[in-house]
């Protein structure tokens, strides 16, 4: 099937209301994530903010220490005594603090993932690679989740970090009200130096991870496609176009420092200029006797606390890249799921099959369009077509693997979409061309589905598909590890064949499982298949024109329509059917047809067995 471009450029209005979009999803998974790391998140916040108090508490003791040694107080042990027990809770709760934040990042971390994968898979299978490619769901996953991961303690933390400069703010006032203002003076350069850093930042961390993720993307892309590579001689343009957006993520990269390094340059100036402006004025007030040397000695230090309202730089920093990253992690969370409905099949039901107006629009335009048909119960119905024609979109929506646009789909005189998820896919199994094996050994492969079949019933559904003898030829046989199994694409399709069949319901729908197989194994497969499976109906898609031959029924499709369906020796005569095996054009394949009908004469008049 093909897949659609992926994520068309948005526009104008369109793109700042999507960006609204994305921001809020962003903002509701954190409020999640701080939700369910409550009590840590919390913890984090009490040992921070104690922390900063203990911080805040010292500079005032360590002056009325000194102005007691000064005065040789017999006070004075207990005093320093106090300082030092500050300094040891202080060690103390920054080392829990810390503890506790990689807590909360690890959990919240998990917490975010989970969500985004969990949506990701309760969306119609496609639907999220339809609209990011693979490799950039990776990193949304990935690096992006982890750093949206450390928002909830960063924003604990948060408050801890403001607490000092602003205690100390107020400390500096209740000491002298000049150290105080000379302090303040360099206040509103200080909030402009924040404002600039958080609005900067912002942009060039977006555009860094979105960069970033193209590369993590295109990177994936030809790592699948190696052999494509290799045989085309394209590598090094390939290895090019991987990294043509480093030095975009290398100008981003510096931005993002060069706003950081300015940051951090600036408040380096400005800190220490306004510690020697609280100094100088401390140092007057003190020879004019309004201060005393431990009071000067708090001042100075408080000063420097409230300087390091700078480092808060760093933590809105921190929030600013995980709250983009939030905004990326969560945007394929916010795929709608599959709606699952109530019912269950009728016991013992057939496996009867109707498709009525099914349409089904890609791009804008129907690639399926008004199908209607009926595939009776235990028959066997082969879809062919041209290539493009629909007959892999036609078998995902028979599967519900896709719902249609408009239209309907019943099982057995149920909508499909009515059923439970467990009694659909109980009831409907599907192969396809290119399976996707899961699970560590390749028994497991075959048993995988959410009801495990016995060994027993592995073993049969492998004999059916003509997966036994080779894989007991492997090492261990069942109990391979699939890493260790070299396989063909012939062997995979016969894995994902037998995986069908273990776990066979009352439809079966196989899109195209069977093309990598020779003629004579495909022959044994379907003699096994209508022999020693679970009987019901398949819905099989096919190029070959045996299975279309074997078929109870055939279903042509032509452009997303059914052109016609019958069984296949009365379609036959069509020339235009014909040419669908041929591949010629239809004059072409009646000559061919003659040449054949020569050998095996068939009855030349139109049927009405065939439905147009
Ligand atoms: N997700 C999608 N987005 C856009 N177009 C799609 C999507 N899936 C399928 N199509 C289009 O729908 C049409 C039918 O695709 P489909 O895979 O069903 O064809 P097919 O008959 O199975 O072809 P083949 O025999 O080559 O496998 C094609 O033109 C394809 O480009």
């Amino acid at each position: 099937m093909t897949s659609a471009p992926k994520q068309a450029p948005a526009t104008g209005d369109r793109a700042s209301r999507t960006s609204q979009r994305t921001t809020a999803s962003g903002d509701r998974a954190l409020r999640g994530a701080l939700r369910h790391s409550r009590g840590r998140s919390l913890a984090v916040l009490l040992c921070s903010v104690a922390s900063a108090v203990a911080a805040l508490a010292e500079p005032a003791v360590l002056g009325r220490s000194l102005d007691l040694l000064l005065d040789r107080d017999p006070a004075a042990g207990r005093w320093v005594a106090l300082c030092a027990a500050l300094v040891l809770a202080e060690i103390l709760l920054d080392a829990l603090t810390a503890q506790l934040t990689g807590t909360v990042n690890a959990r919240s971390t998990a917490w975010l993932r989970t969500r985004a994968l969990r949506t990701l898979l309760a969306a119609e299978p496609g639907r999220a690679t339809d609209r990011f490619a693979p490799g950039d769901l990776a990193t949304r996953l990935t690096a992006n989740a982890t750093e949206a991961g450390t928002v909830p303690a960063a924003a604990a933390g948060a408050l801890a970090a403001v607490l000092p400069p602003l205690g100390a703010l107020v400390a500096l006032v209740l000491i002298d009200l000049w150290t105080a203002a000379a302090f303040l003076l360099g206040v509103p350069l200080l909030v402009l130096l924040l404002r600039a850093f958080a609005r900067s930042s912002s942009a060039a961390v977006t555009s860094y991870q979105r960069i970033q993720a193209g590369i993590a993307d295109r990177l994936a892309e030809v790592l699948a496609g190696a052999h494509t590579v290799a045989a085309a001689g394209t590598a090094e343009r390939e290895r090019r176009r991987v990294l043509a957006g480093l030095p975009g993520l290398g100008a981003e990269g510096r931005a993002m420092w060069l706003v950081y390094g300015r940051a951090v340059a600036r408040s380096g100036v400005l800190m220490p200029l306004l510690v020697c402006l609280v100094l100088a004025v401390g140092g007057i007030r003190l020879a004019a006797g309004q201060l005393g040397v431990g009071g000067l000695v708090a001042a100075s230090r408080y000063a420097a606390l409230a300087a390091g309202i700078g480092a808060v730089a760093a933590v809105l920093g921190a929030l600013v890249k995980g709250r983009a990253a939030a905004r990326r992690t969560a945007e394929p969370a916010a795929l709608p799921p599959v709606f699952h409905g109530p019912l269950r099949l009728p016991a013992g039901g057939p496996g009867a099959l109707r498709l009525t107006g099914v349409t089904v629009v890609r791009d804008g335009a129907p690639v399926l369009d008004d199908v209607t048909l009926t595939v009776p119960g235990g028959a066997t119905a082969a879809v062919v077509g041209r290539s493009g024609a629909g007959k892999s979109l036609l078998a995902a929506v028979a599967g519900r693997l896709t719902d249609p646009d408009r239209g309907r789909v019943l099982l057995d005189g149920v909508p499909m979409e009515q059923l439970t998820e467990e009694e659909l896919r109980r009831e409907v199994g599907h192969a396809f061309a290119r399976p996707a094996l899961f699970g560590p050994t390749v028994g497991d492969a075959i048993a995988f589905g959410a009801e495990r079949p016995t060994a027993p019933e592995v073993r049969a559904a492998a004999r059916a598909a003509g997966a036994d003898g080779f894989v007991q030829r492997l090492p261990y046989g069942y109990d391979t590890l699939l890493a260790d199994a070299p396989l063909s694409g012939g062997e995979r399709q016969r894995l994902g064949l037998a995986r069908a069949f273990a776990h066979a319901g009352r439809l079966l729908v196989l899109d195209d499982a069977m093309s990598g197989l020779d003629t004579v194994t495909q022959r044994e497969v379907e003699l096994a298949l209508a022999r020693d499976v679970r009987a019901g109906t398949r819905l099989v898609v096919a190029h070959r024109l045996s299975t279309a031959a074997g078929a109870d029924l055939v279903v042509w499709l032509d452009a997303g329509r059914v052109r016609a369906t019958g069984p296949h020796r009365l379609l036959w005569r069509d020339p235009a059917y014909r040419a669908v095996f041929t591949g010629s054009e239809p004059e072409a394949a009646d000559r061919e047809a003659a040449d054949r009908e020569a050998a095996h004469p068939a009855a030349a008049e139109p049927d009405p067995e065939v439905a147009r």
